[in-house]
């Protein structure tokens, strides 16, 4: 079966990135594009990580009025990436525009909460309620809006996919037990996350600064 593990690519350096890809394009089951990455090479760059033969995911996180982001999808676009990420809280019509301006097999994911925030960060945004409440709030609105998914941590997933049963969930902030955290504060297990209903998982750190990136990545996919 062919993994559930995107990785995330995150670098600027194109040498690094493809070498990355190289060690385990066969352990994962598609590559995770960031900012990172595409500030630096861009459509060109994601082109050439396109050649590994694995499902590409752009995650732009584009947020901005709804003319703007829909703009910027239709330049995105000829890259046909398989998945695609805006904010949620661009809204309702910055939702349905970025859907509307994507490629047919392009699937548009929402970001809810980053998995870089606890309940702490959201009192200071002024958002009303717990990351369960903002993350089910926001999958609501995605799903009103005709996208495809959304991006969630694991402690949420299982909630939002009990009101979206046929969304397509994006867990990222996955980490194996033990491991360290880094930035990530709402962070589960792989084998957790997917028990909650994840589609896929993405995972940058435990692989890719791993002492050895390939099993890192088979030693995850083995849990799962
Ligand atoms: O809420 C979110 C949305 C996106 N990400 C991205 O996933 C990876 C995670 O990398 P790790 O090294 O496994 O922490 C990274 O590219 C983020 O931009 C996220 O972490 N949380």
């Amino acid at each position: 079966m062919t993994s559930r593990v995107f990785v995330a690519i995150d670098t600027p350096d194109l040498t690094r990135a493809k070498a990355m890809a190289d060690r385990v394009h066969t352990h994962v089951g598609g590559l995770k594009l960031g900012l990172e990455f595409f500030a630096a090479h861009g459509q060109p760059g994601a082109r050439e990580m396109a050649g590994f033969g694995l499902p590409i995911f752009l995650d732009l996180k584009l947020h901005d009025i709804p003319n703007t982001v829909a703009k910027a999808v239709q330049a995105l676009a000829p890259l046909e990436p398989a998945i695609l990420t805006v904010h949620a809280s661009g809204g309702r019509a910055m939702l349905e525009d970025a859907k509307a301006a994507a490629p047919l097999g392009t699937k548009v994911i929402a970001v809810t909460m980053l998995t870089s925030l606890d309940a702490d960060d959201l009192v200071a945004t002024g958002v009303q309620g717990n990351a369960h409440d903002h993350v089910v709030r926001l999958a609501a609105l995605a799903q009103e809006a005709g996208v495809d998914g959304i991006v969630c941590s694991g402690a949420e997933v299982a909630a939002a996919k009990a009101i979206w049963p046929r969304g397509f969930f994006v867990v990222p902030g996955v980490r194996p037990a033990d491991g360290p955290v880094g930035d990530q504060k709402r962070v589960v297990t792989p084998r957790a996350a997917m028990d909650a209903g994840a589609s896929i998982l993405v995972i940058g750190r435990p692989i890719t600064q791993a002492d050895d990136p390939d099993a890192a990545a088979r030693a995850i996919a083995a849990t799962l």
